[in-house]
């Protein structure tokens, strides 16, 4: 072995140099400085001494600086490695007394070739495993021969493990540390051996203070928690709609148990990821004294906000045509009057032009133009009507003279109101000998609405929308009213406005007519319209030219849209065809989406609320029964049912149980199936939970009658509804004498209650129904039996019970009408 100088010993074994000179004196070696050589002995006697319990290295920087230095001079490495197996030799031979001397000559040996982490690791085990030390200096023994190579190590160590009990499990601890060397995961497993050997510990340690190695493990571990420094609160914080506990305590730099702490102390309880309201976020920051600002995004996809923020400059505004709506109730002459009107007006300024039926159409009086929608239809007019009075100006309440104000007046009155749009009432019908224009005054007075003639403020014109009396009259005063409203509109700006009316036209594809309400209209215009987008192929306008341009107020037909639109839809018109595209795409997909949550269909409940909202005119019917027969007679009754307003059409029937097909069908055509002394199968009630398809289950016919016939009326009971609470099949029965048939049943879904009522089922059909009247589980009457349990039942007067039939049990339960 080569010699070595005190200075590089004393580095070896983690001393000053002076120590170590001090130690040798002791041992009367004498050398004269640092710089001088150690012999063997001397160097044996040395190692003897500072591998001693008071020869722990003194302080964790300098192991810590041991692995990168030894990486820096891989020569010395070895040479300690070559020390090493003698140290263990020596600690052999030194017996009982030296505490946990081995534990350090691991670790040393750790130190020496594992980075900084497994180094650490490993002097718990020593610690761990100083329990048998004789035994422990055999392996080291073997170590020594071996050491140069680290997995070596490991396997020795775990030769040793097997040979010494249960330090077994330590020896494979170590193999394992061996291969993972610098890993945490080994590090983790030192911790184990420790903890399982906690009684032998006083003893190795021999009473020497705490060893390092345990020391320096937790704190690598669990570093000492460090003076906690908040944070500086921000002067400002920003959120977007809400923030949840976690995010607000990151904005603010706290701690989400600080801001638990401090909702809780304001009454709420909160978790970290609960979502925090406006007033809850002000709340906090508040008592932080930080502001808070609500960042205000804006959804470029929404139309609505093209029409809320206009570009228009003052000065570019010029006046535009009023748009006039004529509402009122069913033939009190809404389209006489627009008829009249058109005839008179929109040919006299264009001889020859053929009038075209757009939806809307502009006419001219004194050189003034008007726009009138003609609402279409009386299927559609309750939606264009309540849409029509947002881009109407003016409306013109039509009333009979000879009717006076009824239902639909009043609905109109309270449209336009709703829109704050001005009223003219144009009193019909004067020509009729039974015109009592005084009693239509008198009753529109009842609503708000008091003539001018009366010190009211509400233009009454007396018209004959068949003679064509009084017109020019109304619209004089259609321009009047039009002018105190200061109506006005930018010629200048990208075209936006309202969708009147659109259809699918088999050679121009998408048609809408379109009310340009700002801005002018081009051909060539990237437009997005309700959910559809294109460009503006073609325009014609109300005369059936085609034009190139359409300014405010005006209507016009336009081509070039992907799919057809919707009356009453947004449009705007973009600066590109790709904003268009993405946008118009963007809110389809919305669209579809929420046309998926609200797939609405006709159920006996919302039946009265579709008719009135003019949704329905035919009442689809699928009637399922247990014969033929009684299909037929069903059928016969239902068709009989006379109610305004709709028709009931039987669009399937047949006998049997109401299977997935009639589902399907009633789904597809928006139909209530009626299943007589029948009940839907398995497949069947899944299928329409899923498609939202009504069901109405009857045994008595007049009642199946009843009930389409009041929810034709809008009466249908509200107060309770039929709700099956489970399904019990039975498995075997019984014949007592006294008692009657018990059948022996499994509760297969749900549960039955002892006071439910019950239907028996066959195959599907309904063979009796009635009261439940005993429910046993063994011997003992219970309340209920759920799923998966077995019972006894008996039936009120229904003892033909067969093995396979199937027990229904329902309660009539309160409901609610939303
Ligand atoms: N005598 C007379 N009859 C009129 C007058 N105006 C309309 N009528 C008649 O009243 C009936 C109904 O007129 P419409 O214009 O269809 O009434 P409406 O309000 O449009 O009716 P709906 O479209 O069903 O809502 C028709 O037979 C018209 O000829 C009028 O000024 N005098």
């Amino acid at each position: 072995m080569t010699k070595i100088r005190v200075h590089e010993y004393a580095k070896q074994v983690n001393r000053t140099s002076k120590e170590v000179i001090d130690e040798l004196g002791k041992m009367n070696v004498k050398v004269s400085n640092h710089m001088s050589m150690l012999d063997k002995d001397a160097k044996d006697k040395l190692d003897k001494h500072f591998s001693k319990g008071g020869s722990t290295p003194p302080n964790t920087a300098k192991q810590g600086q041991k692995p990168s230095s030894n990486g820096a001079r891989p020569s010395q490495e070895r040479n300690k490695q070559d020390d090493r197996p003698r140290q263990g030799q020596q600690r052999q031979g030194q017996g009982g007394a030296q505490g946990n001397r081995s534990a350090q000559g691991q670790q040393r040996q750790g130190q020496g070739s594992q980075g900084n982490r497994s180094a650490q690791g490993q002097p718990r085990q020593g610690q761990g495993s100083q329990g048998n030390r004789s035994a422990q200096g055999q392996p080291r023994q073997g170590q020594g021969g071996a050491q140069g190579n680290r997995s070596t190590q490991g396997q020795q160590r775990q030769g040793q493990g097997g040979a010494q009990g249960n330090r077994s499990t330590q020896g494979q601890q170590r193999q394992g540390q061996g291969g993972t060397q610098g890993n945490r995961s080994a590090q983790g497993q030192p911790r184990q051996g420790q903890g399982a050997q906690g009684g032998n510990r006083p003893a190795g340690r021999g009473g020497r203070p705490p060893a390092r190695g345990i020391n320096q493990g937790r704190r690598r571990h669990r570093p000492a928690p460090m003076p906690k420094v908040e944070k500086p609160l921000p002067e400002k914080i920003t959120f977007y709609e809400s923030l949840s506990v976690g995010e607000l305590a990151n904005k603010l730099g706290r701690e989400p148990s600080e801001i638990i702490k401090k909702l809780f102390m304001l009454g709420v309880m909160a978790t970290i990821n609960q979502e925090l309201d406006k007033d809850a976020i002000e709340l906090i920051c508040a008592d932080y004294e930080v502001e808070v600002e609500e960042e205000i995004r804006i959804d470029v996809t929404d139309l609505e906000i093209y029409f809320e923020d206009s570009e228009e400059v003052e000065a570019e505004l010029t006046e535009r045509p009023p748009v006039v709506t004529i509402m009122g109730h069913v033939d009190h002459g809404k389209t006489t009057l627009l008829d009249s009107i058109r005839d008179t007006k929109v040919t006299q300024g264009e001889a020859g032009g053929i009038t075209q039926h757009i939806g809307a159409y502009q006419i001219e009086v004194e050189g003034k133009k008007i726009t009138f929608l003609d609402t279409p239809g009386h299927a559609a007019f309750t939606t264009m009507r309540a849409r029509g009075a947002k881009v109407t100006d003016i409306t013109i309440l039509v009333v009979a003279a000879d009717d006076g104000v009824m239902p639909q007046t009043i609905e109109a009155i309270n449209h336009a109101k709703a829109a704050e749009v001005p009223i003219i009432v144009a009193v019909n019908k004067m020509d009729k000998p039974s015109a009592n224009p005084d009693r239509v005054m008198q009753e529109l007075t009842e609503h708000g609405l008091l003539s001018e003639a009366w010190g009211g403020d509400t233009i009454f014109v007396p018209i004959s929308a068949l003679k064509g009396e009084g017109i020019d009259h109304l619209l004089e005063m259609v321009l009047l009213v039009s002018e105190v409203a200061e109506l006005k509109a930018s010629k200048n700006i990208r075209a936006k406005g309202t969708v009147i009316e659109a259809q699918l036209d088999r050679g121009r594809g998408s048609v809408a007519t379109l009310l340009v309400q700002d801005g002018t209209l081009r051909v060539g215009d990237p437009i997005v319209v309700g959910t559809t987008f294109g460009k503006v192929r073609a325009m014609i306008n109300d005369l059936g030219r085609r034009v190139k341009e359409a300014g405010p107020s005006t209507p016009v037909e336009i081509t070039g849209l992907n799919e057809v639109p919707q009356a009453g839809d947004r449009f705007v018109v973009f600066e590109d065809e790709k904003t268009a595209r993405q946008i118009g795409e963007s809110r389809a997909g919305d669209a579809l989406q929420e046309q998926r949550v609200e797939k609405t269909r006709v159920t006996l409940d919302n039946l009265f609320d579709q008719m009135k909202q003019g949704e329905m005119k035919e009442l689809n019917l699928i009637v399922k029964a247990d014969v033929q027969g009684t299909v037929e007679a069903m059928a016969a009754s239902l068709m009989k049912i006379e109610v305004e307003g709709v028709n009931v059409k039987i669009i399937h029937t047949g006998a049997g149980a109401i299977n997935e097909s009639d589902i399907s069908l009633a789904a597809a055509s928006n139909a209530i199936v009626i299943g007589f002394n029948v009940r839907p199968d398995v497949n069947a009630k899944r299928a329409a939970e899923e498609e939202g398809v009504d069901i109405r289950l009857h045994r008595v016919i007049y009642k199946v009658i009843e009930e389409i016939e009041f929810a034709m009326k809008g009466l249908l009971d509200p107060e309770f509804e039929e709700k099956v609470i489970g399904q019990a099949e039975v498995r075997e029965t019984f014949k007592v004498s006294k008692i009657g048939t018990i059948a022996g049943s499994y509760v297969t879904e749900g549960k039955l209650t002892r006071d439910a009522g019950v239907r028996v089922l066959r195959d599907n059909i309904v063979i009796f129904e009635g009261e439940l009247d005993t429910l046993k589980r063994f011997k003992d009457d219970v309340k209920e039996v759920s799923k998966g349990y077995e019972c006894g039942i008996t039936v009120k007067n229904f003892n033909d019970i067969k093995e396979g039939d199937i027990f229904e049990a329902f309660v009539m339960e309160e409901v609610k009408r939303s």
